[in-house]
């Protein structure tokens, strides 16, 4: 069924320098959640931080009662059990072929015999298009296959929770598609929590049920897709619709003289939203809600030609 994340108050600097403050959100249980940012935001911390693996300052994350920032270390250690991760690289080990490799946490986290982790290890396989590949190496296969493998070993241990950091970075659009469309499809058969790092604009604008926007050591907005993609706050509207006019500049802010340079620029329409990938099934995701639902709830005309079934250029941009 997935499990709820909720973040209250996070904080977390290293040194002096402090990454995000006063963070609060909550990742609801079974849905697909984007967290965007600009470079060096503090979004790989932050999926550190939920996973226990980083200390906050302040601030809690609670998981099925439990506030993972301050828990003993025995109960981290169970909680931790919840989690899958697929991380940027995929994380495999070079020297072990796939199905050694996405064996490892059954091996070492279970006391499954042989023939039970092969079975596990197959099925997973099969769940991610990758059976037949059992005996390469992670050095022969593609950077696609490989984040394939990485989310076949994130899914071994049935996690109510999946973390991807990065799952597109270093692939192309055409792969891109596919692993969201898996990621979908993912959710829609194992029900987990998902919450996606990214950089793709498209990914975030037609995967998730919610968006979140780190910019400037805080949350700028979290929320429905539709909320997010309808927004006029200057830092969403820049960053969703990826433009260059807007208080983002090359490194963080723009300064006072910048924004004063383009205060005479129109900015351009917002582009339709578009629909959100469905499971290739045809059969709703269990938190998939209705192309416009949020808007009309919240009395917001969506821009023109929003939920169009043919609409195929995405961000506008
Ligand atoms: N263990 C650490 N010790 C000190 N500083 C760290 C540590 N981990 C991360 N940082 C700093 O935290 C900041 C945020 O890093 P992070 O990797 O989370 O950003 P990001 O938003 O994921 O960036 P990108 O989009 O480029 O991957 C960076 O300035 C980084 O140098």
């Amino acid at each position: 069924m997935g499990v709820e994340i909720k973040v209250e108050h996070l904080t977390k600097s290293f040194g002096k320098q402090l990454i995000w403050g006063d963070v609060t959100l909550t990742i609801p249980a079974g849905e697909i959640c984007v967290m965007l940012g600009p470079s060096g935001t503090g979004k790989s911390v932050f999926l550190k931080t939920l996973i226990g693996l980083l200390k906050p300052d302040r601030g809690s994350v609670i998981i099925e009662g439990t506030d993972i920032a301050t828990c003993p270390e025995r109960e981290l250690y169970e909680i931790r059990k919840l989690f899958g991760v697929l991380f940027q690289d995929g994380a495999m080990f070079g020297s072990m072929n796939l199905y050694d490799n996405i064996a490892f946490p059954l091996r070492e986290h279970t006391k499954k015999s042989e023939s039970e982790v092969r079975d596990v290890v197959m099925e997973k396989l099969d769940l991610v298009g990758l059976l037949g590949t059992e005996d390469k190496l992670p050095g022969e296969i593609s950077g696609g296959m490989r984040k394939r493998a990485g989310l076949a070993r994130a899914l071994v241990l049935d996690p109510e929770i999946v973390l991807f950091d990065e799952p597109d970075s270093g692939l192309d659009p055409v792969r891109t598609s596919f692993l969201n469309q898996l990621i979908v499809d993912l959710n829609a058969q194992i029900d987990a929590t998902f919450l996606i790092v990214t950089h793709d604009i498209n990914t975030a604008r037609t995967v998730p049920d919610n968006i979140g926007l780190l910019y400037h050591k805080h949350l700028a907005m979290f929320g429905p897709r539709e909320m997010l993609l309808s927004s006029e706050e200057p830092v969403v509207r820049q960053f969703l619709n990826a433009q260059k006019v807007g208080p983002i500049g090359m490194s963080e802010e723009k300064d006072a003289d910048e924004l004063a340079a383009e205060s005479d620029q129109d900015l351009p329409a917002l582009p339709p939203i578009p629909m959100q990938l469905e499971p290739s099934n045809g059969i709703p995701r269990r938190s998939q809600r209705e192309p416009g639902a949020w808007c009309e709830e919240n009395g917001i005309t969506p821009p023109p030609g929003s939920f169009d079934q043919n609409m195929s250029m995405t961000t506008g941009a």
